[in-house]
């Protein structure tokens, strides 16, 4: 059964210089236990997109549905999302959070502050310790500033704030960002383990290859769409859409061939889509291309570009 789904997601922010198309009518869904992986190059969208499921986006509108355990959980008012939902349902690692502890307070001091603010009225230092315990932490860490811990720590710590309230669903944005590869593969073997625990993760990041461990069903974002989404099997094996297939492409492997890179820049979100957002760097663009594709179904998903509408 579906615990996510999310129909015609749009996100805006204003600016001076006008709507900012941030995500534009996104769809997706997850049945119980499975993560999504977002995937996209800097500024398409991720972050809002998260931002906009645990309904913490500032200074954007956000439009479309989302059912949640089949709550309806963009109408529900803000005290009822805060109290029922925010933290103990769906939380969030935010990007760079673990650059944002606060020096002058212990980890301990924090996390309180994190059940103050959810007015957390149960055993304390009970689910601390769980928590802790969740992301392989030793309580005396409790006892420490940020300053005394390693980066690798540090992101425990934070992923243990999010797991604190145990929620079903945790949206993790850049989680392995900015650490060495040896830390950033022990990151994705924790979250790998809480997945099996039962959590579903949506994980964030502009590194595909770091989706293929976590992530049941992989979207890819481009220009604050998702352009395609499926099983992330049939993205690897299969990818359909021109961005998809310059992304996967532009990894480097062992052996195969050289990597290569997508020419040109994203489109600026300032712009309204009309067409299609890859067509300036698509190899494939044909005449059609200058009208914004629908979604078209793939065996797992949909892919928004005019080369499958016979298909
Ligand atoms: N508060 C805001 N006000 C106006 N525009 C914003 C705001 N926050 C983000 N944006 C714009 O929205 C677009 C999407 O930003 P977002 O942070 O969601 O992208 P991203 O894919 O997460 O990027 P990155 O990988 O660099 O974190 C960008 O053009 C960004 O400049």
């Amino acid at each position: 059964m579906a615990f996510l789904t999310v129909n015609g997601l749009t996100s805006r922010y204003d600016s001076s210089k006008g709507p900012v198309y941030a995500v534009e009518d996104v769809d997706f869904t997850l049945e119980d236990g499975e993560s999504i992986g977002i995937a996209g190059e800097s500024a398409c969208g991720k972050s809002t997109l998260g931002l906009s499921i645990i309904r913490m986006l500032a200074g954007g509108k956000t439009q479309g549905k989302i059912h949640f355990d089949e709550n309806s959980i963009l109408d529900v008012d803000e005290n009822t999302f805060e109290k029922t939902f925010r933290w103990k349902k769906i939380s969030m690692v935010f990007q760079g959070a673990m650059n944002s502890l606060d020096p002058v307070f212990t980890i301990n001091d924090q996390f309180l502050e994190i059940l103050k603010q959810h007015n957390f009225d149960g055993d304390s230092k009970q689910v601390i310790a769980d928590a802790m315990n969740s992301v392989n932490l030793d309580v005396n860490v409790l006892k420490k500033y940020p300053h005394e811990l390693s980066g690798g720590m540090k992101q425990r710590v934070v992923i243990a704030m999010a797991l604190l309230l145990k929620p079903k669903f945790v949206i993790a944005d850049e989680p392995t960002t900015a650490l060495d590869v040896l830390i950033q593969a022990q990151i994705i073997n924790l979250l790998k383990s809480l997945k099996k625990s039962g959590m579903s993760f949506m994980l964030i990041t502009h590194d595909l290859a770091v989706l293929s461990e976590i992530a049941d069903k992989i979207g890819i974002m481009y220009g604050g769409q998702i352009v395609e989404f499926g099983s992330s099997q049939e993205i690897y094996k299969n990818p359909k859409h021109p961005y998809t297939q310059g992304l996967l492409q532009s990894i480097p492997t062992l052996k195969g061939n050289k990597p290569t890179y997508i020419k040109g820049i994203p489109p600026s979100l300032l712009d309204a889509p009309t067409q299609c957002r890859f067509i300036d760097r698509c190899p494939l663009a044909v005449e059609k291309c200058k009208q914004l594709p629908p979604k078209f179904k793939t065996k797992t998903g949909y892919v928004q570009c005019w080369l499958y509408e016979d298909k």
